[in-house]
């Protein structure tokens, strides 16, 4: 089958930084994938190069299959891009900023689709109402519709939810989930994890424009096998122990386990200093641990 989104050593130089460096990636066709990284990692400037907003200085992006150089046009109707920032006419109204945007697909007699898409983001009332007189979450919204308008089969979200309210990010992400189940494929980049792991199957990071991690999310959190444990202990911790340490919680000291085996060994050290474990909690992972250690250096 055809990949949704095909990224073959795609680099990027502004000058002599390498906002991208040589990644390659696959986002097969009905997959939810999030495209992670901290800031200034290049997923702003890998979105931009598959939305043919701006040019690789070197590799190849196909969208289901089209160049997003030598067949530009194609590539761009494949795919609906929600931008990070929000852009719009302030004299537009809702409805007309859709119809405009539909303009740019050649498409004329769109109302029925605009109307439902207008429906399942809550801006029915709103449709006559003018940009500049929407809330931040209500553009947001707007600019979700706006990315839909020619029913693209892959749709990237650029941190869609960043500063919305609670509310709205729940509604939107259902939104975007009965997409992927109609058949969409979904990118999102996000900053909030439990967002990503909530939602998505697989996991791309970028650091420093390089691909770091690629993985089924099971298999980038089974990957970490290290554990936080907290304990609470009836004396302090013995010097053979302090290289495990990561904190104080409190009367809690958490120490870090490459893997959970070890806590036979640290119960052992704790007997032989005649200390009492007197609590002892294992701290789940999350995906935000692995993130961290990851981007800390850390082997995936
Ligand atoms: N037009 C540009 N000219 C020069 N440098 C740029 C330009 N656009 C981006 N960069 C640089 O490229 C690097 C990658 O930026 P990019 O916006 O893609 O990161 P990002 O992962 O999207 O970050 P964020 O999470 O902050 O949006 C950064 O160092 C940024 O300063």
């Amino acid at each position: 089958m055809t990949p949704a989104i095909e990224i073959q050593s795609v680099s990027k130089n502004f000058g002599t930084l390498k906002a991208l460096d040589d990644v390659s990636f696959r986002v097969e066709a009905g997959e939810f994938f999030a495209l992670l990284g901290p800031n200034g990692a290049g997923k702003t400037t890998l979105i931009s190069a598959m939305a043919g907003l701006s040019r690789q200085t070197s590799g190849h992006i196909r969208i289901l299959g089209h160049d997003t150089i030598s067949a530009a046009y194609l590539a761009r109707k494949t795919l609906g891009v929600v931008p990070q920032e929000l852009v719009f006419d302030p004299f537009l109204s809702v409805r007309e900023s859709l119809r405009f945007q539909s303009g740019y697909f050649g498409l004329k007699h769109n109302d029925d689709w605009l109307d439902e898409l207008l429906e399942k983001l809550g801006l029915s009332d709103k449709a006559d109402t003018n940009m500049r007189a929407l809330s931040g979450g209500m553009k947001r919204r707007v600019m979700v519709a706006q990315a839909l308008v020619h029913r693209p089969p892959v749709i990237v979200l650029d941190e869609p939810t960043a500063g919305v309210d609670v509310e709205l990010r729940q509604s939107l992400w259902a939104f975007v989930r009965e997409l992927n189940q109609a058949g969409h494929t979904i990118v999102l980049t996000t900053h909030y994890l439990e967002e990503a792991e909530a939602l998505c199957n697989r996991i791309a990071m970028l650091k420093k424009g390089k691909l770091i991690a690629l993985e089924d999310k099971t298999k980038l959190l089974a990957h970490s096998n290290e554990r936080d444990v907290s304990f609470k202990l009836s004396a302090a911790l013995p010097d053979a122990l302090l290289p495990l340490k990561v904190r104080d919680e409190g009367q809690r000291v958490v120490l870090r386990l490459p893997e959970i085996a070890r806590i036979e060994q640290v119960l052992a050290t704790l007997r032989e200093a005649r200390i009492e474990v007197r609590e002892m909690t294992v701290i789940e992972t999350d995906l935000e641990s692995v993130f961290v250690h990851m981007m800390q250096g850390g082997k995936a």
